[in-house]
Formats: C-alpha cells, sequence, structure tokens
C-alpha cells in the first residue's frame, strides 16, 4: 500500500499555447433526477472549473433551468432525448454516470444505453445510484470491462451492495479479488479513501477529514475525476485519477482551516486556483 503525497500533484500540466477546448476533453454527466438534481450539477459544475474542455449534462428536464443557472458553460441533453444521448456520448472522452440519477425504470434504460454504446478508449465513472442498480446485475459486470476503461466510486455501503463484501470485511485483500474480477478500477470512499487500480499497488489517501461529510461531496468528485482524466491521462491513466482524488481532499483540508465545515461547492469555486498553483 502507498500512501498518497503532494508529489502526485505534477499530473497538472501548464496548458500548451496551441490548443483549443477540444484538446482538453469531452465529458459528459449522466444523472439527476427529480429528487437529486443537485448532485449532477455539482458533477458537471466540478468538471467545468476542474477545465474540461466541454462538458454535456444529461439529466431530467426538471433541472435544465437551475443547470443553466449555475453553470452556463455545460450543455443539456434531457433524459429522455436517448437518440441525442447516444450521439453525445458516441463523442465522449469521459462519462460519469450516476450521481442523483436515481434507481427508477428509466434510469435503469439509460444505464444499459451507455453500457452498450462504451468504447474501450473511454473512460466510464460509475458512482451512486449506477453503482446500486449495477449490484442488481453484478453477474453481468466481467463482461463489460472490454467495452471502455471502468472506474466505480463507491462509498462503503455502495461497494457492500456491489461486490457483496460487507463493510467490516471490507479489506485491502478482499477488496483486491474484487477488483480484480472486475477488471476494473475501484475508488472506495470513506475516511482514508483507497484506490485499487489494475496492476498498481493500492493508494491510499491520506488526507482530509470529516469536514467533507456533507450530501454532495462524492458527486463534486466525480467531475473532478472526469475532467483530470479528460486532461491528464494520456500518459499515465492512474496518477492522473490518483491526482484527482488527492485535489479533491487537498482543497478540503485547505479550505478547513477556517471553515467548521467545507461544502462541495466550495471545493468547486477552488479548483481553478489550486490547479493554478500547482500547476508544472
Ligand atoms: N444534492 C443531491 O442531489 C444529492 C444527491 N445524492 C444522490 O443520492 C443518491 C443516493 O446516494 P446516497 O449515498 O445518499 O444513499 P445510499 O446509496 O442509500 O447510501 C447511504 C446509506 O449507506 C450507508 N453508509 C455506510 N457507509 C457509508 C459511507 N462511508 N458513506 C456514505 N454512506 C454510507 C448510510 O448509512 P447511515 O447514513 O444510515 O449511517 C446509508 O444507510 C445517489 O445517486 C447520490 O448521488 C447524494 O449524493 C446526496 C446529495
Ligand atoms: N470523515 C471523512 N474523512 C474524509 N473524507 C470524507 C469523510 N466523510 C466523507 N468524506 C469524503 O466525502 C465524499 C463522500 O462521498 P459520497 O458518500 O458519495 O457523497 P455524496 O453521494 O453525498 O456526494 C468521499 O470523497 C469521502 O471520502
Ligand atoms: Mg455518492
Amino acid at each position: 500500500m502507498q500512501d498518497l503525497t503532494a508529489e502526485i500533484l505534477t499530473v497538472i500540466k501548464k496548458r500548451p499555447t496551441q490548443s483549443h477546448k477540444g484538446t482538453y476533453g469531452r465529458v459528459v454527466t449522466i444523472g439527476g433526477n427529480k429528487q437529486y438534481g443537485g448532485a449532477i450539477l455539482m458533477s458537471t459544475s466540478a468538471a467545468v472549473h476542474a477545465g474540461a474542455g466541454l462538458v454535456t449534462c444529461v439529466t431530467a428536464p426538471e433541472n435544465l433551468s437551475a443547470l443553466h443557472t449555475f453553470v452556463p458553460e455545460a450543455m443539456f441533453v434531457s433524459s429522455h432525448d436517448y437518440s441525442t444521448l447516444v450521439d453525445v456520448i458516441q463523442s465522449a472522452t469521459v462519462i460519469v454516470i450516476g450521481p442523483g440519477l436515481g434507481t427508477e425504470d428509466f434510469a435503469a434504460d439509460i444505464l444499459q444505453i451507455v453500457l452498450n454504446r462504451v468504447t474501450d478508449d473511454q473512460y466510464l465513472i460509475i458512482d451512486g445510484s449506477a453503482i446500486t442498480m449495477l449490484a442488481d446485475v453484478k453477474d453481468q459486470l466481467h463482461i463489460m470491462a472490454p467495452h471502455g476503461q471502468l472506474i466505480f466510486t463507491p462509498h462503503e455501503m455502495e461497494w457492500q451492495r456491489l461486490s457483496g463484501i460487507k463493510i467490516a470485511d471490507q479489506t485491502e485483500e478482499n477488496n483486491r479479488q474484487k477488483q480484480e474480477e472486475y477488471q476494473a478500477t475501484v475508488v472506495l470512499k470513506k475516511h482514508h479513501t483507497k484506490i485499487y487500480a489494475p496492476q498498481t499497488p493500492t493508494m491510499r489517501l491520506p488526507i482530509g477529514g470529516p469536514y467533507m461529510a456533507t450530501g454532495g461531496m462524492g458527486d463534486t468528485l466525480t467531475g473532478i475525476i472526469a475532467a483530470f482524466m479528460a486532461q491528464f491521462a494520456h500518459d499515465d491513466p492512474q496518477s492522473a485519477l490518483a491526482a484527482a482524488v488527492y485535489t479533491h481532499s487537498a482543497i478540503a483540508d485547505e479550505l478547513s482551516e477556517d471553515a467548521y465545515v467545507v461544502l462541495p461547492t466550495d471545493i468547486i469555486e477552488r479548483l481553478q486556483k489550486f490547479m493554478k498553483e500547482h500547476s508544472k
């Protein structure tokens, strides 16, 4: 097991002058039903603020005005518009599915569409409700790996549902066995999050704290991971992922110096400055 350090932030690169929005990747964020619109707004906004070149949010039409108010940089596709959904999936560099998606029938349909279309040159970040839904069909997981590079971001209960490993039994050995079975990367979120990636020693996040325990904190992480994979994954995807996880908690630590609780939206606001300070 390796502890992540601030050294991982060397992943964040100064931008070449000869570049344009397409250079920094197309992120598609899918989630947000009527009840949980905030989750996908935070994911989308985090992806924009962490530097993704073009971000499209696929969400319930009820969330359209909020999306355009909160993050006008993002484009919108209705979660009922399957034909446009298929188009945006095809051109995506990175797809996030799950924050606030819910588990109704239409959500399961969207998940199925994404799983059928994702290709092995795309990253698919599977979070929240999408993990909960997949837990019911986990026998199919082994056939998913070739169709995209999968990154699961469960909290401990979501990981229990998916892997069948009870929280008390979530040891490094047991978790690693499941990660290998799924041929995916697993970011197991908790105090001292651990990253289980293929052919890599387990990475442990030694920073972050209870001031991060607010709804939306994991939703925000998905957007940061998406933007980092879109921009920095070319040479070393596992370092890009680790740098995203580190950045999320490093910003929270800085803000907690004079805040009792750090909000997900506070982290989003701070991303641009933090990345500028650490870009090499
Ligand atoms: N603003 C919005 O729109 C928001 C929308 N959201 C969206 O809601 C959807 C459902 O996601 P969810 O995480 O809220 O619910 P669920 O999957 O049932 O898990 C909770 C259960 O697990 C247990 N638990 C055990 N260990 C745990 C751990 N380490 N971390 C966390 N929980 C842990 C926990 O135990 P307890 O709290 O009872 O002690 C409880 O029994 C999902 O799509 C998400 O994106 C949220 O992000 C909030 C903001
Ligand atoms: N006590 C804590 N110490 C460190 N990190 C925490 C703590 N509590 C929560 N977090 C972090 O906050 C995030 C919570 O994710 P998640 O449970 O998916 O939230 P949500 O679904 O509400 O967005 C994870 O990144 C987790 O590591
Ligand atoms: Mg979550």
